[in-house]
């Protein structure tokens, strides 16, 4: 069995070896000649795979994305071969949580709000969207949540139409897939129009796809009157609209997914699938593979409170680290080097906390107890 993945999978070699041989490969450069051996092919979200990629290769069984995103895969084609397909949903969406909440931190520090006089919109209400409500509401954060999928489906879903979102709230976060077509297409999604319907100070957080806001008449509207704006996805990467940089509160490189726990959760979730297909009992598995945090574990006081809770995540994650990488190397090295040497960085659940007394909404954020 020979199975490919892209690089970038952390701990495929240590899951994949017992399936068959693994070799890796460049995901945003790789061509169809490379991967006419193939049988198992893993990929995350720069690789497009698509007939011209797969042109060379006629035994391919199984293609996954260690991604929640899937726009990147061409899956009709893949079912008219009769290959497989998986992708790893919810992987990282903790991951995402924890970049949002910690740009509602900073941005709440650097403005002087208070969270809970502000109404975050959520705009797609899925795995990552919930998450960040669940979370939110634990913060005492007031919430609109527009999701039109969920309305038509849940009819206790409390949906705002996008529309009345963006004229009523004070924080925009957007957490669709991308999609061009279909009843609630999400390209272009922020557009000039509704950009010019918002609150003046309405801060926008992008961390779902670089094209749900259209990055040039983002571009025109900052430069007309500047928002707080959280920028994690682009149009184009890695090419991106570079003067938008100046005009970013917090600006990064695709990474908001990119937790040590997020990523390895993709390749696992890969490796079940890819077990399932080939009737085989999985053997390995990620508790046994994740390296130990170095911070393992904390003891709160009965003191610990609300307000103390920007600084334990810190401890844990703090985006300004990444928005610093990404300004000071963006135009020597690019995106890309960005993503690749990536440092690590633990999601809440590696710290293991104890105390007396501890509030039930750590739950609600992700963090885990002794
Ligand atoms: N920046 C990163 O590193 C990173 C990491 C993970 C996921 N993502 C991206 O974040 C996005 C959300 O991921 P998820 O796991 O929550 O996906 P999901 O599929 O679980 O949820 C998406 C939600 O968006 C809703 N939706 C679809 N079209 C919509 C529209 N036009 N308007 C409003 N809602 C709409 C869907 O009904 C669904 O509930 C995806 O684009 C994913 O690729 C980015
Ligand atoms: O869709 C996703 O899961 C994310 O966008 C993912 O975290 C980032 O993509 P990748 O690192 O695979 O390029």
């Amino acid at each position: 069995m020979n199975i490919y993945a892209d690089e970038n999978m952390p701990l495929v070699r240590e899951f994949f070896a017992d399936l068959g041989e693994v070799t890796t490969f460049d995901g945003r450069n790789v061509q169809a000649e490379a991967l006419r051996e193939a049988d198992v092919l893993l990929v995350r979200s720069v690789t497009p795979v698509n007939a011209s990629l797969l042109s060379q290769n006629n035994r391919l069984r199984f293609v996954g994305t260690a991604t929640i995103g899937t726009e990147h895969v061409d899956r009709d084609y893949l079912a008219s071969r009769q290959i497989s397909f998986s992708s790893a949903p919810g992987c990282n969406a903790q991951s995402v949580l924890e970049y949002v909440l910690s740009s509602l931190w900073f941005l709440a520090e650097r403005y002087q709000w208070s969270l809970q006089h502000k109404v975050l919109g959520i705009v797609g209400v899925g795995s990552i969207g919930q998450r960040l409500a669940t979370a939110a509401r634990a913060l005492g954060i007031p919430l609109l949540l527009c999701d039109p999928l969920r309305a038509a489906q849940e009819p206790d879903f409390p949906h705002t139409d996008f529309t009345t979102l963006c004229q009523q709230a004070d924080i925009i976060s957007f957490h669709t897939p991308l999609e061009k077509t279909g009843p609630y297409p999400s390209y272009h999604l922020l557009d000039a129009v509704h950009l010019a319907q918002l609150k003046p100070d309405c801060a926008i957080i992008n961390a779902s796809r670089g094209a749900v806001i259209d990055n040039q008449a983002l571009l025109t509207a900052q430069q007309r009157k500047r928002r707080p704006l959280v920028l994690d996805v682009w149009e184009q990467e890695p090419d991106i609209l570079l003067p938008l940089l100046p005009y970013c509160d917090l600006a990064t490189a695709h990474i908001a997914g990119h937790s040590v726990e997020g990523k390895a959760r993709g390749t696992e979730m890969l490796y079940q699938r890819c077990c399932e297909l080939l009737q085989q009992q999985p053997r390995m598995s990620l508790a046994a593979l994740l390296p130990v945090p170095a911070m393992e574990k904390l003891q709160l006081s009965a003191n610990f409170g609300l307000p103390d809770v920007q600084n334990l995540a810190r401890m844990l994650y703090d985006v300004r680290r990444d928005d610093a990488l990404f300004r000071y190397h963006i135009t020597g090295h690019g995106f890309d080097w960005l993503r690749k040497s990536y440092p690590a960085r633990r999601e809440y659940s590696a710290l293991q906390l104890s105390g007396p007394a501890l509030p039930a909404w750590l739950d609600s954020l992700g963090f885990s107890r002794q």
